[in-house]
Parts: structure tokens; C-alpha cells; sequence
């Protein structure tokens, strides 16, 4: 994306000079410490200079005050080191920083050169308006800095600093080719490439077809899965992952990873069962996601799937107790400590486990999938599962969707094909054939098939169009006109009053009227599908209960857990944090026009019914970033005359996979917002009965294909879109995240 600022041109001829070599024309820095006059114009002048400027960038929040201190610290490091740093040095620190700040891994001198204004999104969108007249003349920008500055500079600077490396010394930066790290995060992607190609290089049982595990294999698959027509996508999924031991499972909603999971898993119990090496033992398997709502939702789907598997009719004597239906937070599983980035286990004191798998995996950043590798026994498999095209982790990283980028193609090689057919009688498509296929594409499966959503449902294809950028005029108009079962498309125009009072009645009463049929006659799985809701649903409920103080607590709980689940019926999303279309502005109004419907007492601090989002771990409650609570005012206490007395307490669901409903005091509560509204960011992990995507009258960077895909996907059965402007949508769609990491460079060289 390219931004428009007021460009100062002459300012960056004044930097360089006549020097095609920015390194060269640096002027020697002055270490008595009286340089020339620091001067945010010419920052390649000397060191000072270009820290002032660091300084004017960070007080514009163009950079992180951390991005500027570790800058500093590396021109600290090299005055130490007895070195003059270079400005360009201290500048590359400073834009690391920042990237990493911004989800990458690292920076790619490449990118950065050739369009830096796109690759650091500096300044942000929102500092980007014209100078006014008589302002001060607009800060040198960094893309104008680095106009001139080559990758051979770039290199040269960093080839002579003592602050960076190839890796090989503990340097706090790495330059691996023609990436540039911070070492941590270089280290993280390292670990990940390690753990990967160690598992991807140990032989398995599986691969000689007449091996017991391999026949065993192939007879437990036949009994999982019927035989059909076509090529069984979940079957080829399972078969490949049972043979490595590292595999990925990717798929779009409802494409069946936990059926194939539960799947795979007897599969596996089978081969263990049958396995002449093993003597009967079983595999020891955790499940883990890497959020409370994310493994909330698995042990939800998972305890049906495995109940439904047929145990009696596969070989290796599997029963119900070998196949785990706990799923456990990645925190929680391997042990996170308070205030610290470490966790108990480690290398040195690994998981008791064979197989881990991790659903959910898009939101593993790099630090945390670094953690789990070392974490795991070198022998232990892991299996990952997820949506490749949803947004990638919130922290630094797109692991999942750098080991799917191939996956849409397969390139299974013929060996592959041939052990496929082999071992479940199906023959890879020729399109999926690459015999220059690496061993990580070997280990990659990809679920083609929607289980969920019809052919004709319109959360499918507009999700499917959003991901192919194929969302054009004809498709939207024909969602305005009701045509599909599932999908509204709420529009005000211009005029913004509109626009929030229509929000405001959406998020009351879910807008039935606006969908086909105002959404009546639905059937899913041969039962009918109540039309869709808004905050009413679960607020009616709350208020028009009949339980007093005398109710035992059973009854209060599982009121609880029903205001809970009828909570998760309508969500509404959006894209942005700030603004009268992001989280903040949206919460506000929607309490207001509750508070107007006498649906809630008031509309700030605590009061019943209040939805709660926890925005941070709290290992002390046992809540995770991204539970959701909701407030009740509980008949509990006695006043001094032994009157019952209101208190607010807030429910949450336990995360472990019981129903056991835990009520907490608000004032223990520390990191949360009111969750009328959630960004999309904050919803992965999360399925909704009813989605309403708001999307603001403005394009920014934020706005993202995987951004808009991942929120038209949160939606279980009905899906509203409020877009005030269907161009913002349109280029939404047309704007991809890529992060830069050289993860996938490391696997498939
Ligand atoms: N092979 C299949 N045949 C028929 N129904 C299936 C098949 N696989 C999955 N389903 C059904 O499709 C629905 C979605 O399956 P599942 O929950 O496994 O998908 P998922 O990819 O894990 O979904 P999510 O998007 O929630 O992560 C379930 O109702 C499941 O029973």
C-alpha cells in the first residue's frame, strides 16, 4: 500500500550530498562528544543526529519508545566496542525494532530498499495528514532516508559492526542473507526450522507399505472413513500425518480438521495397539490451542467426534480412553511462570508426550511455536491444524501460513502418490503431483471440502471470493438482494447518524428482517435453525429469570452457562481499536442504546450484564487472554439486617473442558474490556451462532484480506456486513498481510 505524505525531496539531497554512498558520505562522528549540532535534517551527519531524529519519530508514534532505545543500545554496544557506528546502523535498529513491533520477523533489505515506504507502514495512517501552513517542515520520512541507500551499504555497515553477525556470534542483530534480525527472533526461527526438518528426516514405521504399522494404518483408515467416488482429502490428511513426524492439517471452516483429527488420532492408537515394537502402549497424546476460547471450542467439538468413532471395528484394541478429549491452553500445557517468557518445560525437562497436537495453530507466533519445539521430546510428533488463510498471530510470526504457502498445489512427489494409493487406495489428482516436491510438502495436507456450509451458502462464497480477491459488484449486489439464506448486507450510505442508529438496532434485535425470509425455515442437519439474534437474546435472559438467594448454586451455574452460550449466538466485529467504527466506539454505543432499552442498568463501569473480555493472561483467576465473561448480580450476601444483598460477580467457563461455571468479583478483575464489540483479531479462535462485521468508512493498513476472511468466518450460520463504504471492503480484500521471515526459506532452502 502506498502512502501519500508531503515529500521533501530537497531535505534528503541535503543528507546524501552529491554521494551516490550514504555510508560514505557519513562525516566521521565526533567522540568527544561534541559533535556537530544534532539536526533531525540531516540525519546521516553523525550519530546524534540520527538519534534525534529517532527521538522526533518516536514523539510523533511513528516508532515505539522501545524501537528507539534499542537503537540507542546499539550505538551504545559499538561505542563501547571502541567503534564509530554508523548512523545508517542505528536507523536499521531502530526499523527491526519496528517491524517486529509490527508482527514481522525480520526485515528483508530487499523489500526495505526497494519500497520502504510500503514495507514499514511509516508514518502510520493517522500521522500521515498534510503540514499545515506555518507548521515546521515535516519530518525527514524514513523511506526519504533510504532512497538513495543501496543493499550493498547495508551490508557493508552491518558486515563491519560489532553488533551484528551471520548468527555465528552472539551479536544482538543477525544478517542471514539478505534478512536482518533481532538475534532473539532469529534464534525462535532457527528452533522452528531445527525441530521441523530433525522430525521430517526420522524414518517411519509407516513407510514400508508392508511394514504391520503400514497395514495396520491402512485398515484402521478403510474402517474411519467410507469408501467413496472421490478422492478423500481427510483420508489422504490422515494417512500423511500418521507417517511424519511433523505434519500440518489445513483446511477452511467447517473442512473437518477435528473430524480428521479424531480421525487420525484412532488411527494412530491403532498402529500403536497393532505395533509388535510397542507391546500394546497406547500413544500418550495432549491437545492444546493456543487460547482458552480456541481449546473451549475443541473440547467442545471433539468429546461428539470421538464418541462417534467406530472403536469396536478397528484393529489395535483402541478404546474411548485412548483418544484425549481435554484440551489444554499452550500456557497451561507447558507451564508458563508469572512474569516470565520461560516456561517449565524446557530441552531439559521436555512434555511426557508422543504426539501433540495444536489446533488453532494461525495464532502461534514465533516465540511460542519456539517453545513448544523445544519443549516436545526429540521423537515426539506434532501435528498442527488450522486455517491458512485467517490473519496470522498477534505477535511476530505467520508460522502455520509460511508452512501452508504450498500447500493449495501439494507437490507430493510420485514416492508420496504411490504410498497414498498404497495405503488408502486413492489416487492423488495429477494437479497435486510435483516430483520436485520438498520433504515439507510431504508433510503438508490441505482440506478441500466444506462440511459445514452448503454449495449455496453465502458465508462460503463470500468467504471464498474474499480469499481468491474475487469479491466484485455483481457478488454484493446479489448478497444486498437477499439472495443467500445466511448473509445480509446492512449499508447506510454516507450519512453516519444512520449508520450507527442501524448498528445500534442491529446489535439490540440481530435485524432477522434484513435476512431471506427474515431468516425462518432454516433447516441444519434436518433441524430448524432459530432466525438470528443481537445482545437482546442473552440480556432477556439474564433479566426475566426466576432464580432468588435461596437457589443452590447448581441452578445459578447452569443459568450461567446458558447466558453464556446464548451470549455467543451474535458477536459484533471490527476491524479497528479506535474511532466511531473500532472497538472503543462501537462498545460505547451499543451500551448506550441498551441502556435506552432498559436492557441494562447503565452503560459504564459494572453492571449486570455486562460482557467481559479478558485482554490478559491471569494465572492467579486461571484466566486466559480471550475468555469472555458476562456480569450478574447475584442475591448472595446479607445486608446487617440478613436481607439478601446484590453483588456483581462475573461468570466465566472453565477452559478445561468442563461445564464447571467460575464466579469472580470484578475487583479481582484486572485486564478486561467491555466485549459488545471485538476486533477481529481478538475473535480468532472464536465461532459466533450470528456475526455482524463492521468495517470503518476508511481504508487502513489494518484492513486485510485475511482480516476481512477471518471475521466473514467467525459466523457459525448467519453473517451481517455493515460497510459503510463497499470500496473500503473491495480494497480490503485486495490488500494481503505478508510478513517477512525466513522460516519457509530455512525448509525448503
Ligand atoms: N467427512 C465428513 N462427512 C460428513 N460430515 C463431516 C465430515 N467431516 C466433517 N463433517 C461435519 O462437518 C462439520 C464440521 O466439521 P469439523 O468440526 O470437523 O470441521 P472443522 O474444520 O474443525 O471446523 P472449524 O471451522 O470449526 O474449525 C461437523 O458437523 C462434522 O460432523
Amino acid at each position: 500500500m502506498s502512502r501519500r505524505t508531503p515529500t521533501h525531496d530537497h531535505q534528503i539531497s541535503l543528507d546524501l550530498g552529491d554521494s551516490t554512498n550514504a555510508a560514505a558520505a557519513t562525516p566521521p562522528s565526533d567522540t568527544t562528544g561534541h559533535g556537530p549540532t544534532a539536526d533531525t535534517t540531516r540525519p546521516f551527519a553523525d550519530p546524534d543526529s540520527m538519534e534525534k531524529l529517532l527521538a522526533s519519530w518516536q514523539e510523533q508514534d511513528w516508532i515505539r519508545p522501545l524501537d528507539r532505545e534499542f537503537a540507542c543500545l546499539i550505538r551504545t554496544l559499538s561505542e563501547e566496542q571502541g567503534e564509530h557506528p554508523e548512523p545508517l546502523l542505528i536507523l536499521l535498529a531502530a526499523l527491526v525494532s519496528h517491524q517486529v513491533g509490527r508482527g514481522h520477523v525480520c526485515i528483508d533489505l530487499e523489500a526495505l530498499l526497494g519500497n520502504a515506504g510500503e514495507t514499514l507502514s511509516l508514518p502510520p495512517e493517522e500521522a500521515t495528514a498534510p503540514t499545515p501552513p506555518n507548521q515546521p517542515p515535516a519530518l525527514p520520512r524514513p523511506d526519504q532516508l533510504l532512497e538513495r541507500v543501496s543493499q550493498d551499504q547495508c551490508q557493508g555497515v552491518l558486515g563491519a559492526a560489532c553488533a551484528a553477525s551471520n548468527g555465528g556470534q552472539a551479536t544482538p542483530l543477525v544478517l542471514d542473507n539478505n534478512r536482518l534480525y533481532l538475534r532473539r527472533f532469529w534464534r525462535y526461527e532457527q528452533r522452528i526450522a531445527e525441530g521441523i526438518r530433525h522430525r521430517l528426516e526420522q524414518p517411519s514405521p509407516m513407510a514400508d507399505t508392508t511394514s504391520v504399522e503400514a497395514r495396520t494404518l491402512s485398515s484402521a483408515l478403510a474402517t474411519l472413513f467410507p469408501a467413496g467416488d472421490e478422492v478423500d482429502f481427510q483420508k489422504l490428511a490422515c494417512a500423511l500425518a500418521a507417517r511424519n513426524r511433523f505434519a500440518v492439517i489445513t483446511g477452511g471452516p467447517g473442512t473437518g480438521k477435528t473430524t480428521t483429527v479424531v480421525n487420525l488420532l484412532a488411527a494412530l492408537q491403532a498402529v500403536a495397539g497393532a505395533s509388535p515394537g510397542r507391546r500394546g502402549r497406547k500413544f500418550r497424546i495432549r491437545l492444546a490451542a493456543p487460547t482458552g476460547k480456541a481449546a473451549a471450542r475443541l473440547n467442545e467439538s471433539i468429546g461428539g467426534a470421538v464418541s462417534r468413532l467406530p472403536l469396536a471395528e478397528l484393529p489395535g484394541h483402541v478404546s474411548q480412553d485412548d483418544i484425549p478429549t481435554r484440551v489444554t491452553t499452550l500456557h497451561r500445557l507447558l507451564g508458563s511462570r508469572p512474569d516470565s517468557r520461560q516456561f517449565r518445560h524446557n530441552r531439559d525437562h521436555p512434555l511426557l508426550v508422543d504426539i501433540l497436537v495444536i489446533d488453532e495453530a494461525s495464532m502461534v507466533d514465533v516465540d511460542l511455536m519456539a517453545s513448544v519445539i523445544d519443549a516436545l521430546p526429540a521423537s515426539a510428533q506434532l501435528i498442527l491444524l488450522g486455517d491458512r488463510d485467517q490473519l496470522a498471530s498477534v505477535d511476530a510470526g505467520a508460522v502455520l501460513g509460511e508452512l501452508c504457502q504450498r500447500a493449495g498445489a501439494a507437490h507430493y512427489t510420485a514416492e508420496t502418490a504411490d504410498w497414498l494409493r498404497s495405503i488408502t487406495g486413492a489416487q492423488v489428482p495429477d494437479s497435486l503431483r510435483d516430483d520436485n516436491g520438498s520433504a515439507m510438502d510431504q508433510a503438508v495436507a490441505m482440506l478441500r471440502k466444506s462440511y459445514r456450509f452448503h454449495q449455496d451458502s453465502g458465508i462460503r462464497i463470500l468467504a471464498d471470493a474474499v480469499n481468491t480477491n474475487a469479491l466484485d459488484e455483481a457478488l454484493l449486489a446479489k448478497a444486498r438482494q437477499g439472495a443467500f439464506e445466511d448473509v445480509a448486507i446492512l449499508s447506510a450510505g454516507p450519512d453516519r447518524e444512520h449508520a450507527r442508529n442501524q448498528i445500534c438496532h442491529h446489535a439490540e434485535a440481530g435485524t432477522p428482517t434484513a435476512f431471506h425470509n427474515n431468516g425462518e425455515g432454516r433447516l441444519i442437519n434436518g433441524q430448524p435453525l432459530p432466525p438470528p439474534v443481537g445482545y437482546h437474546h442473552y440480556l432477556a435472559r439474564l433479566r426475566d429469570h426466576a432464580l432468588d438467594a435461596d437457589s443452590p448454586l447448581a441452578d445459578w451455574d447452569a443459568l450461567a452457562r446458558q447466558v453464556l452460550a446464548d451470549f455467543s449466538d451474535f458477536q459484533v466485529l471490527c476491524a479497528l481499536r479506535k474511532g466511531p467504527w473500532g472497538v472503543e466506539g462501537l462498545n460505547d454505543l451499543i451500551a448506550n442504546q441498551l441502556l435506552e432499552r432498559k436492557l441494562i442498568p447503565r452503560a459504564e463501569g459494572w453492571y449486570a450484564g455486562r460482557p467481559v473480555l479478558v485482554t490478559g493472561n491471569d494465572y492467579n483467576l486461571g484466566l486466559m487472554n480471550g475468555d469472555i465473561g458476562i456480569t450478574f448480580s447475584l442475591p448472595w450476601d446479607r445486608d446487617e439486617s440478613g436481607q439478601p444483598k446484590p453483588t456483581l460477580r462475573v461468570a466465566f467457563p472453565a477452559s478445561d473442558g468442563t461445564d464447571t461455571i467460575r464466579w469472580i468479583s470484578p475487583s479481582r478483575l484486572q485486564q478486561l474490556e467491555t466485549v459488545y464489540a471485538m476486533t477481529v483479531h481478538k475473535s480468532q479462535g472464536s465461532e459466533f451462532t450470528h456475526t455482524c462485521l463492521v468495517l470503518p468508512d476508511r481504508l487502513s493498513p489494518v484492513l486485510t484480506r485475511e482480516l476481512v476472511y477471518t471475521g466473514i468466518t467467525r459466523a457459525r450460520h448467519w453473517f451481517s456486513l455493515f460497510a459503510g463504504d463497499e470500496t473500503v471492503l473491495k480494497e480490503s480484500v485486495a490488500q494481503r498481510v505478508v510478513r517477512a521471515s525466513g522460516l519457509a526459506e530455512g525448509l525448503w532452502g
